[in-house]
């Protein structure tokens, strides 16, 4: 479903070049839960946007369901951590969710299905014709996700989408995310900087390494796929899992792709 291709993305401002990602690969099957984790400013947001049509990576491919992206690519949608900005103050919540419908020209009758069912997949029917600045927080990032699972990727992205709320809305969102992961079965990779929100919500963790960038290690999540904030935390395995990327992510602190 998504294929990363020796991606390579050298920033050149003012006669100096940066090599941001050295040689990135790594693909997504069909309905995988991916978490994409590594130290700051190893290149996660670079490779969301190479991934997503929104910057050209200097040399490699980014393949969307088939297609090689060159632009924003139609099967992707995007969920970013700063829901305030990404939603339309003037709109309504129904209508924040057609939007894109709309730009995609999708019949009418269509669109109103579709935004009434991504807003009861969110918990938000009640709430289709109140503003965003109406919302909470947490609510304005369902809004978010109602957004994006409307439009029905085949691939969705979400860079930190939850490290603006509070631990207790944090919690809720993830079980959300998981519960339409297993209802819709969307390819999803998720970027966190939370290791306990990566091994609680994915089936593969691909950890960065620091600038040059490369994969440096792929981690299968080998937990139960029901999961419970309580019961999931608990389990032997969950703190094996736990303390191996905290120990790959300090390797990536001084791991680079000019390493190898
Ligand atoms: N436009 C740019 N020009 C030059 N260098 C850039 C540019 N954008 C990012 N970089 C550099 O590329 C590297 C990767 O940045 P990026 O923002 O992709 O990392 P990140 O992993 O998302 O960071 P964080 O975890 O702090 O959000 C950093 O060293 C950054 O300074």
């Amino acid at each position: 479903m998504l294929k990363v291709e020796n991606l390579q993305k050298v920033y050149n401002s003012r006669g100096f070049a940066f090599e941001a990602l050295r040689d990135v690969t790594f693909t997504a099957a069909q309905g995988e839960f991916i978490c994409l984790v590594g130290p700051s400013g190893s290149g996660k947001t670079t490779l969301l946007k190479c991934m997503s049509g929104l910057m050209r990576p200097t040399r490699g491919t980014v393949v969307v369901a088939g297609k090689e992206v060159s632009g924003p690519p139609e099967g992707l949608a995007l969920v970013f951590q700063e829901y305030g900005r990404s939603l339309f103050p003037w709109l309504r919540i129904a209508d924040n969710v057609e939007l894109p419908l709309k730009e995609s020209r999708v019949p009418k009758a269509e669109r109103k299905k579709r935004v009434m069912e991504a807003l009861e997949h969110v918990g938000l029917e009640k709430s289709a014709k109140s503003y965003p600045w109406q919302l909470s927080g947490g609510m304005q990032q369902r809004v978010a996700i109602a957004r994006a699972i409307a439009f029905r990727p085949d691939v969705l992205l979400m860079d930190e989408p939850f490290a603006a709320v509070d631990a207790q809305t944090r919690a809720e969102l993830e079980d959300l995310v998981r519960h339409i992961w297993n209802d819709l079965g969307i390819t999803t990779i998720f970027v966190t900087h939370d290791i306990d929100e990566a091994v609680y919500l994915a089936e593969r963790v691909i950890v960065l390494s620091s600038t040059p960038t490369v994969v440096q290690c792929d981690m299968t999540v080998d937990l139960p796929r029901q999961r419970d904030q309580l019961e999931t935390r608990a389990l032997p395995r969950f703190a094996e899992l736990r303390t191996r990327l905290y120990a790959e992510i300090q390797r990536a602190k001084t791991f680079t792709g000019a390493s190898l």
